[in-house]
């Protein structure tokens, strides 16, 4: 299959930036390992290295970078759009996930799986990244009246753009791609079963969206890996990683603010401008909540979602201010031990 560089996702924003892509030079990152990356170009894909004082880690699948014939990356160029995590687990570190992704699928079902705080959380994210979101709700097949579903989403944002799909039926999947036309990228988020393999296989009608791509690695073995960077039937891209899948908020704020935008509106006219909305003087939410105009769980979640992106964002500044230390006392200590050895 042979693309250019429209086909890609290449658009005004990078044209900017490189007039003239050239396909020995310009790729858009397709996988990223621990010690190498995949790109592609209208060329095909080929093996991309970072230069030496840089990792793989400063990559996300989706970016579009500039390399020297030989493989190693020179420039990543401004992303349109950029999300990022706290690593999964016990982690503390930052994580790029996928960059210059258009549309995000925010992803429930019309069942036990829905849940508002989940949607507000995704929401942010998408906001915080810079990209579109598009709520699907999936399993609307199962559902009496999905259409409930769809209303109780699309009260959570003005304009907010909601689909009850049934993931199986293609002629809804059709109706999901339309969101994601041609050059343009969209990727997955939602918990666990709802359904994003499914949607997956759909979208680029892959036999199983988990079954990697058979390559000799550099040794001549048959190693799988995943694509990261998959093409959809309608000539979209989706970019599915495994870090997609549980995405953790991290310096969100703005994002946040912006899902909640009727109650930050609102906190301004509180008399404090610090007011914790709780038992202070003169609190207008207080107010609104007494006049029955405001859900007080819309304020909950509100607040509960600030504090886990204040946590975490906490967390990961920490550590980086400690890797930031540690790496000083390594360095420190290597120049003493050349020093001693006469070095
Ligand atoms: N009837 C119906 N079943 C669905 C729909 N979407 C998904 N399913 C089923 O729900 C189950 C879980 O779907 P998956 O696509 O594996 O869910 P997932 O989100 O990828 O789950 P993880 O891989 O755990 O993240 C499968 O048995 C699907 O066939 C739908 O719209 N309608
Ligand atoms: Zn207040």
């Amino acid at each position: 299959m042979s693309f250019d560089y429209m086909d890609l996702g290449w658009s005004n924003h990078f044209a900017a930036q490189i007039p003239a892509p050239t396909s020995d030079h310009i790729y858009r990152i397709s996988a990223v390992h621990r010690d190498r990356l995949k790109g592609l170009s209208p060329a095909g894909e080929r093996v991309l290295l970072p230069r030496a004082n840089q990792s793989t880690g400063t990559f996300a699948v989706g970016d579009w970078v500039a390399a020297s014939s030989d493989g190693l990356i020179d420039q990543t160029l401004d992303r349109k759009t950029l999300m990022s995590r706290r690593a999964a687990g016990s982690g503390v570190h930052a994580q790029l996930i996928a960059a210059n992704v258009d549309v995000l699928f925010i992803t429930s079902s019309c069942n036990a799986d829905f849940n508002v705080a989940r949607l507000e959380r995704f929401l942010a994210l998408a906001h915080q990244a810079g990209c579109y979101p598009v709520v699907v709700l999936t399993k609307a097949d199962t559902c009496d009246n999905p259409q409930s579903y769809v209303r109780k989403a699309e009260r959570l944002e003005a304009f907010l753009t909601v689909l009850a799909v049934n993931a199986h039926d293609s002629r809804d999947i059709s109706q999901l791609m339309a969101w994601c036309p041609h050059g343009q990228t969209g990727a997955l988020v939602g918990s666990s079963g709802v359904g994003k393999t499914t949607l997956t296989n759909g979208l680029t009608q892959a036999r199983d969206a988990t079954a990697g791509i058979r390559e000799d690695d550099a040794k001549g073995r048959h190693t799988t890996t995943s694509r990261a960077l998959r093409h959809m039937t309608n000539g979209g891209w989706l970019i599915d990683t495994p870090g997609m899948r549980a995405l953790r908020m991290l310096d969100s704020p703005d994002g946040i603010d912006e899902v909640f935008a009727d109650l930050v509106e609102l906190s301004r006219d509180c008399r404090f401008s610090d007011c914790a909305h709780s038992s202070e003087p003169g609190c207008a939410i207080r107010g609104a909540i007494e006049a029955g105009t405001l859900d007080p769980d819309r304020l909950r979640r509100w607040q509960k979602l600030l504090r886990e992106d204040r946590m975490n964002s906490e967390t990961v500044a920490e550590a980086r201010a400690r890797d930031k230390a540690f790496g000083k006392m390594v360095r420190s200590v290597m120049k003493d031990k050349k020093g001693r050895k006469g070095l």
